[in-house]
């Protein structure tokens, strides 16, 4: 049986996780086997990562997670290592297979001593305070040293995930200890790879510990992989023409932000939609045109003049660099009546968080940032950031429509009534945080609408294509990528 192996296709709850915890020991694999199996994934990791470090501190606390950090202790000092463990709360207060591996490292003679402000951290250290059983704000004491230890800048390994680090949600609980590496066991859950969880998180390693019983529970969602995705588009005859690849209507463009909507353009260009028109003002067609002459840009200082090009089109983008004038109000409004498929971006949907009737006509994808999100909720960023995975479902159900909720580890909802499970895209990285990235995600949405995809899988295919494309363009350093440069990536991955 492979003890870790690359990082599953569907996510779990940590409540959900305990259930499979628990059908896996009823079908017969006890408890501390699996503990034994959890310690030596991550010994494994440590040997790996670390492998001459010699010295290893393990910091335990009173649950199973401990237990997996006392085994852990167990195989390092029989390599040889100088292993110190210090507790918190106390051993008695352990129970069932904890215990037993509290035994194990007594039986082992390892240096065991309850931990206080003094105690010295050293060498690697195996975080084994807390796992999936934390409930509520992380107590004092467990908090004091969970900040000596991210102040200590020593290698940290994080048992299952990091302590205080809420699993579900991938918000810290007070505080939570920020690890190089996190072994995690028997299912991934979201709170690794979503909101603050992968800056906690490290390097990512998924220990399977032992095959998932057939009548698993179902998942609570899925982790987009780009190898699903094959065929997804419609394949080129060699009698196309480009008819068949539609015809991709991007709206936006206020003066002094012409930058948004030429790359929106560009971007749906290279990701294969047969045609490409613009509205935007007149200021912006000359620039428009020298970048990318393919275009068909209409410059309207009416709104009204509009009314024809949307007849010709077979998808809408709205929002790159739209601003929230008067002449955006009116292209805003003309858009939403259309019941053609949409992309609703930026002040798209702070139009949209303004308005009286959320009713929105035809098949929609929202793509907001938290912020954005937030208004659409009528909440506070923070709201938003402190359950991710709520908001973004909350948001589909409410605009009845597809929801990419942006910033790390995006996630994907709707449209309601559709079958698909809620998505999460775990690629992607801190250096696309720079502005144009949301406008080459709209344009890339747009033309995979123009291709034929319906809303929901635009949302998802588009999520990963565009991380993936961030990845690439990160290669040479996540400093200085530029929005742009994710275009020709964008183009390489969809074909
Ligand atoms: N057989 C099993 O159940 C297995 C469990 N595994 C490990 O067990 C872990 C789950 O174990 P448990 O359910 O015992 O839970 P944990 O070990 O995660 O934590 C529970 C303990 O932490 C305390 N606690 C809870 N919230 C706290 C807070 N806010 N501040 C301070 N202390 C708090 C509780 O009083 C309890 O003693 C997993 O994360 C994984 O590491 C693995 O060994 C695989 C097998
Ligand atoms: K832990």
């Amino acid at each position: 049986m492979p003890m870790s192996s690359r990082l599953p296709a569907v996510f779990y709850s940590a409540a959900q996780t305990r259930e499979l915890d628990a059908r896996l020991i009823a079908g017969g694999i006890p408890g501390f086997e699996l503990m034994q199996r959890a310690a030596t994934a991550v010994w494994e990791a440590v040997l790996q990562r670390w492998p001459g470090a010699a010295r290893l501190t393990v910091l335990c606390g009173t649950g199973n997670n401990a237990g997996d950090g006392y085994l852990v202790g167990v195989l390092a000092q029989r390599a040889g290592w100088q292993v110190t463990v210090y507790w918190l709360g106390a051993p008695e207060q352990l129970r069932g297979d904890a215990t037993l591996a509290w035994q194990a490292a007594r039986n082992e003679g390892l240096v065991i001593k309850p931990w206080c402000a003094e105690a010295e951290l050293a060498g690697v250290v195996v975080d084994a305070l807390l796992g999936t059983g934390l409930s509520g704000p992380v107590r004092p004491q467990y908090a004091e040293l969970i900040e000596q230890l991210n102040r200590s800048a020593l290698p940290v390994v994080a048992v299952d995930l990091p302590s205080g680090l809420d699993a579900d949600t991938g918000v810290p609980q007070g505080v939570a200890v920020r690890a190089e590496l996190t072994v995690t066991f028997i299912a991934l859950k979201p709170g690794l790879l979503t909101a603050q969880g992968p800056d906690h998180v490290g390097r990512l390693v998924f220990a399977t510990l032992a095959r998932l019983p057939e009548d698993v529970p179902p998942a609570l969602g899925v982790r987009l992989r780009l190898g699903d995705w094959r065929d997804c588009l419609p394949a080129r005859p060699r009698a196309a023409h480009k008819g068949l690849f539609g015809h991709v209507l991007l709206v936006g463009g206020e003066r002094g932000m012409g930058g948004a909507i030429i790359l929106a353009a560009q971007t749906a260009l290279r990701s294969g939609a047969g045609r490409v028109s613009v509205v935007t003002r007149p200021e912006h067609v000359a620039a428009l045109l020298s970048r990318c002459p393919e275009v068909m840009v209409h410059g309207l200082d009416d709104p009204a003049a509009m009314a024809p090009l949307l007849e010709q089109a077979s998808c809408l983008v709205i929002g790159p660099g739209l601003g929230r004038s008067d002449w955006a109000r009116s292209l805003w409004r003309q858009i939403l009546a259309s019941e053609l498929p949409k992309v609703l971006d930026a002040d798209a949907l702070n139009l949209l968080a303004e308005a009286e009737v959320p009713g929105l006509i035809g098949p929609c994808l929202l793509t907001p940032h938290p912020a954005e999100a937030a208004r659409l909720l009528g909440l506070d960023t923070a709201a938003v950031q402190a359950d991710r995975l709520v908001a973004v479902q909350r948001l589909a159900e409410r605009y009845a429509s597809a929801v990419v909720l942006k910033g790390v580890g995006s996630l994907i909802a709707g449209p309601p009534g559709g079958e698909r499970p809620l998505a999460l895209c775990s690629d992607g990285n801190p250096g696309m945080a720079v502005a144009g990235m949301g406008d080459v995600l709209s344009g890339l949405a747009g033309a995979l609408l123009a291709q034929g995809l319906d809303v929901g899988d635009a949302g998802r295919y588009a999520v990963l294509v565009h991380a993936l494309a961030g990845d690439q363009a990160a290669q040479a350093g996540q400093r200085g990528v530029l929005a742009s440069d994710l275009i020709e990536p964008i183009r390489q991955l969809l074909n």
